[in-house]
Formats: structure tokens, sequence, C-alpha cells
């Protein structure tokens, strides 16, 4: 029977994106999991995090349940988020309590099946949450179809099918979809960039919300500054 209550956690509550890739000013396992300590002592439930070093790190710095990922490209396919079992594999052998994937209907590399990832990671980490990073309704309904315990819409507006779209967009129109759509637990994620747009998305049904951006990006966050004074 599964001890991982992770869902239970999370509900109505912030989970905190502490993530930076090689070339953003804040790429550094250290510096992650000082951030995933500030995220822990102002609320957030849990951190979702990019890479085993950087899991590892923020579990040794904060006692908090982690969704993991693992983004790597490879030449053969645009999905890059847990994109084939060997990230899979990686990401639940830290312990994390939820390992995330690309569920967007693209090819993955090395020909992969998504089906085929789920059932293995099923077999080997039954304990492990499985959560999809969707960016379309039709990728919700795979999701739904394949199992994943929880549904993100991390991909919205990060496809070539939805490129410009936010979730925010039309009060909220695309996550009042989801919610209606999915039949597994969704967690909002992507462009929820202010205080308040985190809590329309609680008020509208999600589970719990994932700010990442808004809070672990100072490059991200200046810029806005300086937009706002550019003329
Ligand atoms: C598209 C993509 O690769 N998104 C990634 C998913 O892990 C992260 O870079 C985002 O920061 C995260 O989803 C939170 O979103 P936001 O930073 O907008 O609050």
């Amino acid at each position: 029977m599964s001890t991982n209550n992770f869902l239970d956690l999370v509900k109505g509550q912030l989970i905190v994106s502490c993530q930076a890739l090689k070339g953003e000013p804040l790429y550094s396992s250290f510096i992650m999991a000082r951030m995933a300590l500030a995220a822990k002592e102002a609320g957030a439930v849990a951190i979702r995090a990019n890479s085993v070093v950087d899991i590892q790190a923020i579990q040794d710095e904060v006692h908090l349940p982690i969704i993991g990922l693992n983004k790597v490209d490879y030449p053969d396919s645009p999905v890059y988020i847990t994109p084939t079992l060997k990230e899979m594999r990686a990401v639940a052998a830290t312990g994390a309590e939820v390992v995330a994937c690309d569920v967007t209907n693209r090819p993955r590399p090395n020909g992969e099946k998504l089906s085929d990832i789920v059932v293995q990671m099923r077999q080997e980490f039954p304990d492990t949450l499985l959560m999809a990073d969707t960016a379309t309704l039709a990728d919700v309904q795979t999701a739904d179809t394949l199992g994943f315990d929880i549904i993100g819409t991390t991909m919205h507006g990060y496809t070539p099918e939805t490129t410009g779209l936010s979730l925010a967009d039309d009060d909220f129109d695309y996550l009042r979809q989801v919610l209606k759509t999915a039949k597994h637990t969704v967690i909002a994620e992507g462009k929820v960039d202010t205080p308040a747009k985190l809590r329309t998305c609680l008020d509208l049904g999600a589970h719990a919300v994932v700010v990442g951006g808004a809070i672990t990006r100072p490059l991200q966050i200046a810029q806005g500054f300086i937009d706002a004074i550019s003329d």
C-alpha cells in the first residue's frame, strides 16, 4: 500500500519550483537548495526541482516533498522534461515523491513510448507518483488514459501548438476546461506569476499550484521591472 501522502500534504498550498539551467545566473545546486530553504520558510509545502544533483542538494537542505524532473535535450526529439525511462528512473531513485515528465503527444527520444515508460515505472517504483506536464486538453486525456496520478498544466504555452498562450488568458478559461476534463488531480503550473493568480487557481479548484520564475528566477523578475521603464 502506498505510503506516499504527497497529495494530502500539498492540497490547497503553494509548491515552489527551484530550477536554474546551465547558462542561467543562478545555475548551482547550492543556490537551488537555498532557494528551497527560502520557499520553505515562506510556507511552501513542496519543491519542484530539476536534475538529480539539485534534487539531492534540496533534500539535504529541506525536508519537503519533491516533484522531481530531469531536463535533457536529445537530437531526435523536442521533448526535454524527463524524456526517457533513463531519466525517469534516475529521478525516482532519488526518492522524490513525484516524478514529472512531458506528456505533449510529441515523439520521445529513441522512439520510446510513454505507455511503456509508465508501465515500467509502476513496476519498478510503485510508491512514486507520476505527474504529467501537459499542454493541451488532448494531453490531459492522454495523461488520464495512461493513469498519471497528477496532471500539470506545465507545458501550456510552451509547445508549437500553444505558443503564447497562458493559463490566465480569458479569465483562466483553459484552466477551467482542464479542471472540467481531467479525471486525475490537477496541479496548476506555468506563468502563475502573481499571488492573485495563485489564489484564483486554487479558488477555481486546482489541487495545488506550482510557481517558479516569479519567485526563483531573479533575471526574469528584474527583466519585468526593466520592461516597465523601457520606453
Ligand atoms: C516550460 C518549462 O520547461 N517549464 C519548467 C517545468 O519544470 C520550469 O522551467 C518552470 O519554471 C515551471 O514549470 C514553473 O513555471 P513558471 O516558471 O512559469 O512559474
